[in-house]
């Protein structure tokens, strides 16, 4: 288990992560996603001890990173992998080092390249190693200890297909063996497969931490879509519901406000004949932009576009209280974690 708290990292004026607290548990993979800049590879320094905390505490099992006599076996790390290994070293004796300095056998060393499947490039220089081949010597320095801990940064940075889905089921094996396995990922459809709880930071603060399924349901519009030949009849019967529908094309409805499975049943109550019905939930990738649309600090313009904020993604529903003026001030629409997590509660205390 990692637990932080209040932790908070300042470089100069600038605020890199700010009052975090959030425990990652045992069992499940927990993603860490946000923005570029939004402080992940700064939060992970600091679980590893690599920076100083400004304030905060981070620990690790009950305990501080500097005071783990052998810290490999209790976390495994991948941080930018390439930096971490001694080029001039071939990938055995790079691996070798990191054993000895945390008393693990050298037999150690041998299976965990067999893990990663480098033995046959084991006695080569790590310099003249590949972008994925170093993300695979990365990921073996991190299993070493065979901790109950494992942290990585971009692990699917510079992987073949068969690499990505070689590590995302690593990920899923070691949390069930009940392993606590801490991932950032920038591929958000890579991380709707392999993480179960996720941790979204914005600008060093908490976002959401919060289960991918939950995640993705208060994020996201959710709707129903529809095809009838008896559109105009479609239209009435809605409306006598109380359901408003809108057009999307190609004689397509999309519904608000009620399931496929009741829009099916009013649909056969009335014998109205359907060529398409199905339940329409946003992806990981729409519901993480429009959580963090407020929190993006680097992002491109359209041609034209000068020194607006950032916006919305298309198709996101209008902000509460957005301004119907040009030149407003910008809007802060990604609801607080902690709003949000108020009004959840109060939603199942009603
Ligand atoms: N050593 C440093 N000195 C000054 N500023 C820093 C330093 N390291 C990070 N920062 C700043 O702190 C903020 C958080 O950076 P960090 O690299 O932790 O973000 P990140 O979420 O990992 O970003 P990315 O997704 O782009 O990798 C950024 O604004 C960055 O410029």
């Amino acid at each position: 288990m990692i637990e932080l708290e209040g932790l908070t990292k300042h470089f100069g004026a600038k605020v890199a992560v700010d009052h975090l607290s959030f425990t990652v548990r045992p069992g499940v993979v927990t993603g860490f996603l946000g923005p570029n800049g939004a402080g992940k590879s700064t939060t992970m320094r600091m679980m590893l001890d690599l920076d100083n905390p400004t304030s905060g505490t981070v620990r690790i099992d009950g305990r501080h990173y500097r005071d783990l006599a052998e810290p490999l076996k209790y976390i495994g790390a991948l941080l930018e992998a390439s930096k971490a290994m001694h080029g001039g070293r071939s990938a055995y004796n790079n691996l070798l080092c990191l054993a000895q300095s945390n008393r693990i056998p050298a037999s150690r060393v041998r299976e965990v390249l067999d893990l990663v499947g480098l033995t046959a490039v084991a006695r080569k220089k790590s310099k003249g190693f590949s972008l994925g081949m170093n993300q695979r010597l990365g990921i073996a320095s991190a299993l070493l200890g065979d901790p109950e801990i494992l942290m990585f940064d971009e692990p699917v940075n510079g992987l073949d297909p068969e690499g990505i889905h070689w590590i995302r089921n690593l990920m899923k094996q070691l949390a069930a063996e009940g392993r606590t396995i801490f991932v950032s990922s920038h591929l958000m459809s890579e991380m709707a497969l392999t993480a179960d709880h996720l941790i979204v930071i914005g600008q060093g603060k908490l976002l959401a931490d919060t289960s991918m399924a939950d995640f993705i349901q208060e994020n996201s519009r959710s709707y129903v879509r529809m095809r009838s030949p008896q559109r105009e009849r479609v239209l009435d019967v809605l409306r006598a519901e109380g359901l408003t529908a809108v057009e999307a094309g190609s004689g397509v409805l999309e519904i608000d406000g009620a399931t496929a499975e009741q829009i099916g049943e009013l649909a056969a109550r009335h014998q109205i004949t359907l060529h398409e019905l199905s339940a329409q939930r946003a992806s990981l990738e729409e519901a993480f932009m429009q959580m963090t649309a407020a929190s993006v600090e680097y992002h491109a313009h359209a041609a034209g576009e000068h020194g607006v904020p950032a916006e919305a993604p298309p198709g996101a529903p209008t902000p509460p209280g957005a301004p119907d003026q040009p030149g407003q001030p910008a809007v802060q629409w990604g609801r607080s974690y902690e709003e949000r997590r108020r009004r959840r509660s109060s939603r199942k205390g009603a």
